[in-house]
């Protein structure tokens, strides 16, 4: 489903991203763990063109991402660019709901406006993911008026409403209260064994050790180590990710 393939990214000298491969197959359940500044958000942000790759390429299916116009960057609304946002869905640690519009105006207006779905099928769509996130009650609320929990999984469901074919998860219980991460964990959860395809940058051990189907462990801007993670957590290989497990755990 998603093929990365000798990934660079570079900040002016700074590289960033140094190499890294990775294959995604449907349903797959990514943990993306490492120390901070290792380039972790930078590869989710490659994926969805948010960031242009210095180097390397990355497949959605057979569409090959970094071959899109380079011109054409994060906030322009190329057809091509678009179409990339549709079938990848993010969510990033600041909700970014559109404070204006109600919980079920920030959802519908995505499909209605990029994938031209009539109003009344995107409002009936909505409706059912607001309950997958169990944010029902609150369709007619404002995003201010919401717990950041709540928020959260308003922007999963806004992401969802697009029909995405694989989610990215940048670290979105970071900026939570501790006694909101649980519940947006769940909706991740439930999303992870209902089959969704998902890559999550966390630092959320319990959850890449628990859900994930696989954990990578980024550091230097590479995949250090990568296994399940029965392999990764309990028969650790290599020691730069012992010594970061032992500072996480
Ligand atoms: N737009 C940018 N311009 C310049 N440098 C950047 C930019 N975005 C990221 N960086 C740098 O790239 C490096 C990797 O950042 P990135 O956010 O990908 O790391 P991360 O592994 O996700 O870290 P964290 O866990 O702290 O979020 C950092 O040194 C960061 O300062």
């Amino acid at each position: 489903m998603l093929q990365i393939q000798g990934l660079r990214k570079s900040y002016g000298n700074h590289e960033v991203l140094k190499g890294v491969d990775l294959s995604v197959n449907k349903g797959e359940v990514i943990a993306v763990i490492g120390p901070s500044g290792t380039g972790k958000s930078t590869m989710l942000r490659c994926i969805n063109f948010l960031e242009e790759p210095t180097a390397g390429s990355i497949w959605l299916g057979d569409e090959k991402v970094e071959s899109l116009p380079s011109k054409a960057k994060a906030r322009t609304y190329h057809p091509q660019i678009t179409r990339l946002r549709t079938r990848v869905g993010m969510v990033f640690q600041q909700f970014n709901l559109w404070p204006h519009k109600s919980v079920l105006e920030n959802i519908i207006e995505g499909p209605m406006l990029l994938k031209n779905v009539a109003k009344e099928e995107a409002i009936k769509k909505a409706k059912y993911l607001l309950e997958l996130v169990k944010m029902v009650d609150k369709a007619d609320k404002y995003p201010a008026s919401l717990s950041g929990g709540q928020q959260q999984r308003v922007a999963i469901a806004r992401a969802l409403a697009m029909e995405p074919e694989v989610m990215l998860f940048d670290e979105v219980t970071s900026a939570l209260d501790p006694q909101l991460v649980g519940e947006v964990l769940e909706v991740m959860t439930n999303l992870a064994q209902a089959g969704m395809t998902m890559l999550v940058v966390t630092h959320e051990m319990k959850f890449a050790e628990n859900v994930s189907s696989r954990v990578l462990f980024m550091d230097g801007g590479v995949i250090a180590e990568q296994g399940t993670p029965q392999q990764v957590f309990r028969n650790t290989e290599h020691e730069r990710t012992r010594k970061f497990l032992s500072s996480v755990l």
